[in-house]
């Protein structure tokens, strides 16, 4: 895949199927649309990607909302779906007032060589979000391309996927329902760094976390998860959160007991997938407290494990 990232001139070398938007998370909707896409392929297009370096929303209103992916995980995703161009737009003053129709004629079309734009029905674009698809299918005439407008995806209960939706329920702690929207378990990424080394005393050795400072993290607790090493998935326990019975001050972070691993792996980056929450992380009063409840907190994780392998719930 090929990444284009901070530049106001983009230029494709082919032309070009297009679908834009935030895609945070990259949810079963946005998969549906890349993959739609995608289709393109067929008659010479490549899929290009057009998304933002960080949600507009943010810039506009001045507030650093958390996200599913950043730019590096949602990069990852992009990269495993077969996208053949990513768009990393910077979000400038200049590129916030631009009228939805400079944009089309001078990006799309000049820039990109735009063949065939794909959408869903709401999507906004341009100065005060002016651009949608009306104005799309209007300009389609004028500059040859084909626009495409999907039906909104939806969970099982009728409910419409969203990015929003999928934070909802993920800061509620709901994290099977974020799973099911999402296509895929709910991933954090992060360096492997030192801790204090205390739970290789109690026989369960841990790993440290400290996720980037945007990445949405659902409740402080403890979590049925599973970690990626060297392409083998290994199931395990983590804990979100400060620990707070363990004397000192923590940063935010994700520690994980994994099942039957003791390699080292300090320095490395990281996936942990997030299944289940169990409980509320909690201040312990006493180190053999805590090392009781870990144990049964590794006890039920296994148990989740082995009951949704018998109904086929756990993706490979
Ligand atoms: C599954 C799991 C649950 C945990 N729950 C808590 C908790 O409720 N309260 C707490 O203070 N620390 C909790 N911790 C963090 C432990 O305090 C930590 O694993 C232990 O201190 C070892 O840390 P170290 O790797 O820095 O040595 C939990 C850790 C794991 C892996
Ligand atoms: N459930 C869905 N099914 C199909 N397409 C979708 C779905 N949700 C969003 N899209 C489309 O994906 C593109 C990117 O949209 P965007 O990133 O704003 O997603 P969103 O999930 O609706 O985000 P938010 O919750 O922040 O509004 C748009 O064209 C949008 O219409």
């Amino acid at each position: 895949m090929k990444l284009i990232s901070g530049q106001v001139e983009v230029s494709g070398d082919r032309p070009s199927a297009v679908t834009l938007g935030k895609f945070d998370g990259i949810h079963r909707g946005h998969q549906k649309l890349i993959r739609e896409t995608m289709k393109a392929e067929e008659q010479g297009l490549q899929t290009v990607v057009f998304t933002f370096m960080r949600p507009p929303r943010s810039l506009v209103k001045g507030d650093g909302q958390p996200v599913l992916l950043t730019n590096r995980e949602k990069r990852a995703h992009m990269e495993k779906l077969g996208v053949d161009l990513m768009i990393e737009y910077p979000f400038t003053e200049a590129v916030s007032h631009m009228e939805p129709e400079a944009f089309v004629e001078q990006v799309l079309v000049k820039g990109l060589k735009v063949k065939r734009i794909v959408t869903g029905p709401d999507f906004c674009f341009g100065y005060r979000r002016r651009g949608n698809i009306t104005l799309l299918e209007q300009l389609s005439a004028v500059f040859g391309y084909e626009l495409t407008v999907i039906e909104k995806e939806r969970a099982a209960d009728g409910q419409i996927i969203s990015s929003t939706l999928v934070r909802q329920e993920l800061l509620a702690g709901n994290v099977e329902r974020a799973n099911e929207l999402l296509g895929y378990p709910y991933t954090v990424t992060g360096e492997v760094v030192h801790g204090n080394h205390l739970g290789r005393t109690f026989g369960m050795p841990t790993i440290n976390q400290i996720p980037a400072e945007e990445k949405l993290l659902p409740p402080n607790g403890v979590y049925t998860a599973r970690v990626e090493v060297d392409g083998h998935l290994y199931e395990g326990v983590s804990n979100v959160g400060y620990k707070p019975t363990i004397e000192g001050n923590y940063p935010r972070g994700v520690e994980t007991y994994i099942f039957g691993f003791d390699k080292n792996v300090y320095g490395r980056t990281l996936d942990v997938q997030l299944f289940h929450y169990q409980r509320k992380e909690q201040k312990f009063s006493s180190v053999e407290e805590l090392k009781a409840q870990l144990a049964r907190d590794a006890e039920g994780s296994r148990q989740f494990f082995e009951q949704h392998r018998k109904m086929q719930k756990i993706p490979n």
